[in-house]
């Protein structure tokens, strides 16, 4: 390509702050893989190319009359060490250019950003699900141009230049065709792509599901398939990899594929996947949808929001469907009544997956859900269709699963015990710390199994939720449970007018720190215990509370129930007497330990101080 002739016209601008940063990274730290920088533009060029189909599909007139076939030119100059991606796509204007290559407005992307630079060339792959893949091309090139004109009719053609530093030029050029030429001038070391040979690999290998011909110096390297119309029985387990691949923009295998066709209520042909990684949980912000949305083959949105709920947002593929009118609107395709029923039907379908891979793979369902559980927790409180296809699919460890296992709530229905009304949950940070509190003793006794939460987002979930097949379900520590009361073994209790006065004593010590003092029916082995009172803020609640604020305390809103059974508690009614000094200590001691079984926070140097306290009064008596 000749240089312009019009270059005096050209001005010099700046790239925005975090554009610089990554090409800073991408410039000096790159080395490895370095191949996917072809991919990266002809996934740009495809979607430029889907973009004028559909524009030229639902507005002829604004799409211009220029009668271009629509394909992918790849131009391999050894000589001049070059190598041109080409296409006759949408194009861009001179606004577009310095919007789109200038720039970078996604948060997401910015967070990528500095991740990469953080963790180096480990998570290069991953560039062009952040929308910054054109970038990828200074990792071969030591200066790219792009030549470009938009499918407007009257647009300019112009040209951007830049060598990858802090800065690019910008000017107009003429003599261009409709769409994009990218022209890379190679680094040294990078001359390998201007092999023919070479460079048909890489596209076989990454982009070999490109809606349109890719040529390599005049020759379809690619058969263009929009595999997810085929016949289900026909397509191999290669080519779903590899579309996988292409569609995601990912490098590893999926978890899981889901391949159907329905013809009422909707025509529907989709092809979904699971990724095997969940990007939200490494920080990268909240995901896009990642599903396309296609009419007989023609894309006509890209991701669109709307089209599957919003807790789907980790599913990437395509759904095609006769159905949709092509001119339908970005508006009126996220309200209106056809996008609710393609958002039921395929919901549905999706939903009915997972319970049969639940069924038939329990193991990999239980890699699935701990990967991607989050978003069905996120759907069960979110989305009231579908809740309750969804409760199905929550899954727990509980009292009687091993340790690392997990259970459905319809199996924990399923073993029930005669007389259990309800279906109890604790929330607790780990399966130790649940077991060796006192909050299972009254359910151990009566052989009632206990769910086991361990985020604090499940306690939210579970009484969002409310019940299930009929039955409530109720968090442990709740002070109003009614458990089959213990027999209490051999322990004589304390007589009722001692045990009465204990806790008129009690609640004077305590003041306000407890909400009500009572003595309780469901402990045999502890002391003391708090429970929740209705309406107040749940331990688990106050737990999350407590991790932002250390000093917070949900004082006076917890009952306080003792064990009038237990020795300590027997000897405390006789203590007062004798010594209240030491039974106050004692009392808020005990206080204190239930606190700490609750997992909340204490004051630890009035701990400390009070300890002390107690074990000098021991030694001084013996
Ligand atoms: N060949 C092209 N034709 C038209 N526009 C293009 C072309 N290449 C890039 N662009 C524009 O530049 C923008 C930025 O490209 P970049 O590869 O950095 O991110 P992206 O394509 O938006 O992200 P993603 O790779 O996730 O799709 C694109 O969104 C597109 O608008």
């Amino acid at each position: 390509m000749p240089a312009n002739p019009l270059k005096e016209q050209f001005e010099t601008r700046e790239f925005q702050a975090e554009v610089k940063q990554l090409l800073d990274i991408v410039v000096n730290s790159l080395y490895t893989e370095r191949e996917i920088f072809l991919r990266e533009l002809i996934s740009n060029s495809a979607d430029a190319l889907e973009k004028f189909r559909y524009e030229s599909l639902v507005n002829r007139e604004a799409a211009g009359g220029e009668d271009l076939p629509l394909e992918i030119s790849i131009e391999l100059d050894g000589r001049e060490n070059t190598l041109t991606v080409a296409d006759t796509g949408i194009g861009m204007t001179r606004e577009e250019l310095v919007e789109n290559l200038g720039t970078i407005a996604h948060s997401g992307s910015k967070q990528f950003i500095r991740e990469l630079k953080e963790n180096g060339k480990k998570d290069v792959n991953l560039i062009g699900q952040f929308g910054v893949g054109f970038y990828s091309a200074f990792m071969v090139a030591k200066r790219v141009r792009v030549l470009t004109r938009s499918y407007r009719p009257g647009a300019d053609g112009c040209e951007w230049i830049s060598d990858g530093s802090g800065s690019y030029e910008l000017g107009p050029a003429e003599g261009l065709r409709r769409g994009t030429r990218v022209i890379l001038e190679l680094k040294e070391d990078a001359r390998e792509f201007t092999g023919a040979e070479k460079v048909k690999e890489i596209i076989r290998q990454y982009s070999s599901f490109v809606p349109f011909p890719i040529k390599v110096n005049g020759e379809q390297v690619n058969t263009v398939q929009a595999i997810w119309m085929r016949n289900k029985n026909e397509v191999t387990e290669e080519e779903y990899k590899e579309f996988y691949k292409y569609i995601a923009g990912a490098f590893d295998e999926p978890l899981y594929r889901l391949h159907f066709t329905a013809d009422a209520p909707l025509t529907i042909n989709a092809l979904l996947y699971v990724p095997k990684q969940n990007l939200e949980r490494f920080g990268f912000g909240r995901l896009e949808p990642g599903v396309n949305l296609y009419c007989r083959k023609v894309l006509i949105q890209q991701h669109p929001e709307g089209l599957l709920p919003d807790w789907l947002r980790f599913l990437k593929g395509v759904i095609d469907s006769e159905d949709i009118p092509l001119n339908i609107s970005r508006e009126t395709m996220q309200d209106s009544a056809l996008a609710a029923r393609l958002q039921k039907v395929i919901t549905g379908r999706f939903l009915k997956f997972l319970s049969e891979q639940a069924r038939e793979d329990p193991e990999k369902y239980s890699e699935f859900w701990n990967t991607f559980g989050i978003f069905l927790k996120e759907g069960t409180v979110s989305d009231f269709t579908h809740r309750n296809d969804l409760a199905k699919l929550l899954r727990f460890e509980s009292s009687e699963t091993e340790p690392g296992k997990l259970t459905s709530l319809s199996e924990y229905v399923e073993r029930m015990k005669d007389g259990q009304k309800d279906i109890y949950f604790i929330n607790g940070p780990s399966r130790e710390a649940i077991e060796c509190g006192p909050y299972l003793e009254a359910f151990r006794a009566c052989g009632f199994e206990v769910i086991y939460t361990y985020e604090p987002v499940d306690d939210f979930v579970l009484s969002t939720l409310g019940e299930f097949e009929g039955k409530k379900l109720l968090s442990a520590d709740n002070a109003a449970l009614e458990l089959p009361a213990l027999d209490g073994g051999q322990e004589e209790p304390l007589d009722g007018n001692e045990l009465q006065s204990l806790i008129t004593w009690l609640k004077e010590v305590l003041g306000d720190k407890a909400g009500e003092v009572k003595s309780s029916r469901r402990l045999s082995d502890s002391p003391a215990i708090l429970t929740n009172l209705d309406g107040h803020m749940t331990s688990s609640m106050e737990r999350v509370m407590q991790a932002v604020n250390k000093d917070f305390r949900a004082a006076g809103r917890k009952a306080f129930e003792i064990n009038p059974r237990h020795r300590l508690i027997k000897r405390l009614a006789s203590l007062r007497k004798e010594n209240p000094g030491l039974a106050g200590c004692v009392a808020e001691q005990i206080y204190d330990n239930a606190v700490i079984s609750a997992g909340l926070a204490v004051n630890p140097r009035d701990m400390v101080e009070r300890i002390y306290r107690i074990l000098e009064s021991t030694l001084v008596d013996r």
